[in-house]
């Protein structure tokens, strides 16, 4: 089985590899508090996408991180390439803001069985220009507030189980580890960890892991039973390995 290595070098200042493969980053705003370390990120973007009312978050919120300088200035400089949802939440004043700026407004206004977070990932998973990319993408805003909503992106997670997608809030980042893989998970200790926790998302797990304060040797996991929450880092490198589909998440330092 091949080994999948992940390090969240996006939290950076400046990116590098850190001997894991070469990631082209896309970011993805929803409609939740932004992230404090949304304009960081948005640097290491190459394509910035709202999803719907996540448009609203970007144009209230950017610039409140950024209290010294001109608000339009701000809202200028961090354009969003694409806009795409069902449009029910984006303001018009938003909306027209930014299309007067050029960003590509993609209404799916047809399809209401799908979430906005769903419908974006959809749309970098088809994009001809990012194909043969090892796409990584960066979800700002995906944890608080409503549960359905929290998960409803954690459900994207599993309907797009092949691509790397990474949910993100102030306080923590989610991913999938599929069971396709072994997992290896550089540590960026200066800014996550080191609480942690792995949880089995789609059915009964057995599991083993490295580096971890308490680990698994090849444990059985089960919602009802054992999952593994209040876990803590306790290495450089954390290995998985797991005969199905577990979220890993981490916690996200303070400055
Ligand atoms: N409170 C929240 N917590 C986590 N994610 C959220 C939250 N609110 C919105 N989102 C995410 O942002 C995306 C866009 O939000 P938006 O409010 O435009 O969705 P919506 O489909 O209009 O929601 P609603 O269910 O209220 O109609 C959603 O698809 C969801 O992924
Ligand atoms: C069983 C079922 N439950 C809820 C919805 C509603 N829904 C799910 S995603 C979405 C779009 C949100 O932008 C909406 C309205 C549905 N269609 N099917």
């Amino acid at each position: 089985m091949e080994l999948m290595s992940h390090s969240s070098t996006f939290l950076l200042p400046n990116l590098s590899s850190d001997g894991g493969p070469v990631l082209t980053y896309v970011l993805v705003i929803l409609n939740q508090h932004l992230p404090r370390f949304t304009p960081l990120i948005w640097k290491h973007a190459q394509l910035h996408m709202c999803a719907d009312g996540g448009a609203n978050r970007l144009y209230d919120e950017l610039p409140l991180l950024f209290p010294d300088e001109d608000a339009l200035a701000v809202r200028i400089r961090y354009k969003p390439d694409v806009i795409k949802g069902d449009m029910d939440s984006v303001r018009d004043d938003v909306l027209g803001f930014y299309k007067n700026l050029g960003t590509e407004v993609v209404n799916a206004s047809d399809d209401q069985d799908t979430t906005d977070l769903h419908k974006c990932v959809a749309y970098i998973q088809d994009l001809p220009n990012l194909k043969n990319q090892n796409i990584c993408i960066l979800v700002a805003g995906a944890l608080g507030g409503r549960f359905d909503h929290e998960v409803g992106n954690i459900n994207v997670l599993c309907r797009f189980s092949s691509m790397r997608i990474i949910l993100l809030s102030d306080d923590c980042l989610i991913q999938l580890l599929p069971s396709s893989h072994h997992h290896e998970i550089r540590i960026q200790h200066a800014f996550e960890g080191p609480h942690c926790g792995l949880i089995p998302i789609g059915g009964p797990s057995k599991s083993t892991t490295t580096g971890l304060q308490w680990n698994l040797d090849d444990t059985e996991m089960n919602f009802g039973g054992l999952i593994s929450t209040s876990n803590i880092v306790k290495e450089e490198v954390v290995t998985v390995r797991s005969n199905s589909n577990l979220l890993w998440t981490i916690s996200i330092k303070k400055p």
